[in-house]
């Protein structure tokens, strides 16, 4: 299972590093447009999102659309092994933290998220995702009630991923082609 993990991450990281950046950063738009239409999402009030790493999915244009609208965002804090949802008024508020991740400087104002935006190197059509290996995501999800979106670009998505009984699935996966809503058993 692991091995099979990490030839999946070996294989979707190198094809991330051959998108150029003006592209990334235009597929990154068409993402945040299909965000923007998932239904009711707006009616949520707090917002997690995450700091673009090493060619992941951009949703720094959410930020300023989001505080426009009156919403709570928040950012990632590696504090441990936890992340800690810590929010912020202006992308000033950031600075190099783990990994060289741009994250909040203060351990302050840390709020439960109504929705969290999750980064991944991989996610499977029945919503399942892989990220960098560190656990950090599956521990910070696990037993909540968020409403999980999953971001990736198109070619992250593969038919299935290899599960373990700790992976915690999103709510519902968008790239810049599809938008994939996990299926419930009761509905
Ligand atoms: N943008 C973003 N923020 C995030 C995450 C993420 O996946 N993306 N995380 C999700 O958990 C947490 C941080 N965990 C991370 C774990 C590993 C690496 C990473 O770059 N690993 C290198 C390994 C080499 C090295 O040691 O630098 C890699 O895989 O290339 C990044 C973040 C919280 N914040
Ligand atoms: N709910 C949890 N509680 C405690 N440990 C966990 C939990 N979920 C995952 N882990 C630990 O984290 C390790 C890495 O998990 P996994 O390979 O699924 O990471 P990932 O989802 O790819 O990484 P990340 O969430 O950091 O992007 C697992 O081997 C497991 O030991």
């Amino acid at each position: 299972m692991k091995e099979l993990k990490a030839e999946i991450r070996k294989r979707i990281k190198e094809k991330r590093l051959l998108l150029d950046k003006t592209c990334a950063e235009k597929l990154s738009i068409e993402v945040c447009g299909h965000i923007l239409n998932i239904e009711n999402l707006l009616e949520f009030s707090s917002f997690l999102l995450y700091y673009p790493h090493k060619g992941e999915v951009s949703l720094l244009s959410l930020f300023s659309f989001l505080k426009d609208h009156g919403k709570r965002v928040l950012f990632p804090k590696v504090v441990g092994k936890e992340i800690i949802p810590i929010e912020v008024s202006s992308l000033d508020e950031l600075s190099k933290g783990f990994k060289g991740i741009f994250e909040p400087v203060f351990l302050s104002k840390s709020y439960k998220p109504d929705v969290v935006f999750v980064p991944g190197i991989a996610f499977d059509l029945e919503c399942y995702r892989l990220g960098y290996g560190g656990g950090f995501y599956d521990r910070f999800l696990s037993g909540k009630d968020y409403f999980k979106v999953g971001v990736c670009f198109d070619f992250q998505i593969i038919d299935r991923l290899p599960v373990e009984p700790f992976d915690v699935p999103v709510d519902v996966v968008v790239s810049e082609k599809r938008v994939i809503r996990r299926k419930k058993w009761n509905s």
